[in-house]
């Protein structure tokens, strides 16, 4: 079958010879908070949502390329912000070699045409008020394509092609299952004939069982229409099913790139191990093994961390170079530095009832030295080194003061590391470079295999893949300091 309309045949030429469909360079998208006539007259100031905060990457024709992070990493963002859904803060996009946020007149509706997007919940995204033969067949009258009868011959065809009955043409949205509405939303979709999708957690509203059916409909359609994709998902185990290459986002920037097979089998990152630790296993050998769980969630990108931006959740997390202590004890006295940084413990409630007392924020009853332990057994759970315990000690003998600042202080003087100075570039040979780096923790996750490893640009799953981070960072690809934020 062929999805082609007399108004679409050959819409948008093929990209030169190796050159990527889709180019993304150095993309933002911030969103305004406080800007409103009222805030400016009340004198606060605009915060930037950092939501995308310049991500590179490349899309081959007939690739399809996964963006995979946690809720609120800025996925959708950037999805929304390459196909001009939203006007960027800065970046540019290319599609077939011409900027996107350039196009105007046929050329932009052309763009419209050639990229296309589904969204995630299928119960939302469709007119309640239209049948199916009416939702699917809207963007051909939107663009004006083909006669109404051949309109009508399209959406038969879409229809069945995503595994519809024509029979159900005059039925509405509601009478329809999860799956059966996302069919419905990729024939919409699919109906000017594209080049490329952006699959916006297609199948995340879907139950398991459907999930697969779905995603198996998408590979075929892929392979027969000649799609490129853009995938994004939360979910690792629907990525390592139809992608052939990966990008890990954190926080509104790519942390690590590379083939779906390499990035699953061999993660640099740290937050990319983390994301793999996380999804259940199958294998029941692999499920009692200790997992190092991601804690913490994703921080405001209003205010994101300084340097790396994962520094804060981060269990590999680099200890200054003269200071010998194990990654573990370093995560725990990281945690109470930012702790104390938020003012985030109650002294208040420290002890039993009436055994430390503070008045005008300072300890009035009860002695310091027992207040210090107390406190330290309520936000430590581990034991430190001899030389590291004095230190948090001191720190915490400041709280009995309520001097927030000098703990921190203290802190920050003895402990300041690499990770927050500086924002480690997505570049690098993915190549450990620093001692200690190399206690991975395994990724065998049960999962579905990839398939081959080679990409569409001729990389192999034994090479290594660019990675945003310090353990990989050569003194060459580090970032300036002036590049801190
Ligand atoms: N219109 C908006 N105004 C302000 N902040 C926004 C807006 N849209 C998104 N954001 C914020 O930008 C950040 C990125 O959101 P985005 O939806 O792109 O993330 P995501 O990774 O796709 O997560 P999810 O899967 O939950 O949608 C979030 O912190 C979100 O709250």
């Amino acid at each position: 079958m062929s999805t082609e309309t007399p108004d679409t045949a050959g819409a948008g030429d093929a990209p030169a010879d190796g050159q990527p469909l889709v180019r993304v360079d150095g993309l933002e998208k911030y969103f305004w908070e406080n800007n409103s006539l009222v805030d400016r007259l009340l004198g606060d100031d605009p915060v930037a949502v950092r939501a995308v905060d310049g991500v590179s990457f490349d899309i081959q024709e007939g690739e399809t390329l996964g963006l995979v992070g946690e809720s609120g990493c800025g996925k959708s963002t950037t999805g929304e912000t390459l196909l001009r859904l939203q006007e960027p803060t800065a970046g540019r996009v290319e599609f077939d070699g011409q900027n996107v946020y350039d196009l105007e007149g046929s050329d932009l509706t052309e763009f419209r045409r050639d990229a296309q997007v589904v969204f995630q919940d299928p119960f939302s995204s469709l007119d309640p008020r239209m049948t199916i033969g009416e939702i699917v067949q809207q963007p051909l009258a939107v663009h004006d394509v083909g006669t109404e009868q051949e309109r009508e011959r399209r959406v038969r065809e879409l229809l069945e092609r995503v595994g519809l009955s024509v029979e159900q043409l005059d039925r509405y949205p509601h009478e329809f299952s999860g799956g059966q509405r996302q069919r419905i939303g990729i024939a919409r979709a699919l109906a000017l004939d594209p080049e490329f999708l952006v699959l916006d957690e297609p199948t995340s509203a879907l139950d398991v069982s459907v999930q697969a059916q779905v995603l198996n409909l998408l590979d075929d359609l892929q392979a027969e229409f000649d799609l490129t994709y853009l995938l994004i998902s939360h979910d690792l185990s629907v990525i390592r099913h139809i992608c052939d290459r990966v990008a890990v986002m954190y926080l509104g920037e790519i942390v690590e790139i590379g083939p779906a097979a390499d990035v699953f089998e061999d993660p640099k990152h740290p937050y990319t191990e983390a994301l793999l630790e996380s999804v259940p296993r199958a294998s029941t050998d692999e499920q009692d093994r200790e997992i190092e769980t991601l804690s913490g969630d994703v921080p405001s990108p209003r205010d994101p961390p300084s340097g790396c931006r994962f520094r804060t959740r981060c269990p590999k997390v680099i200890p200054p170079e003269d200071i010998d202590i194990d990654r573990a004890a370093f995560r725990a006295i990281m945690d109470l530095r930012e702790r104390i940084e938020g003012r985030d413990i109650s002294l208040e409630t420290v002890g039993e009832d009436g055994q430390f007392e503070f008045e005008d924020g300072r300890l009035a009853v009860g002695d310091r030295s027992e207040f210090v332990a107390t406190l330290k057994e309520r936000v430590l759970d581990r034991d430190l080194p001899a030389r590291d315990d004095a230190i948090v000690e001191e720190a915490l003998a400041e709280l009995a003061a309520s001097d927030w600042e000098a703990a921190a202080e203290r802190l920050r003087d003895e402990y300041e590391t690499v990770c927050e100075r500086q924002n480690p570039p997505l570049s690098g040979t993915g190549t450990e470079t620093r001692a200690g780096a190399g206690t991975g923790t395994g990724t065998g996750t049960g999962m579905e295999k990839a398939g081959p490893s080679s990409t569409s640009d001729g990389s192999s799953a034994d090479e290594d893949h660019p990675v945003a981070c310090h353990l990989f960072a050569e003194s060459g690809h580090r970032a300036p300091e002036s590049d801190s934020r």
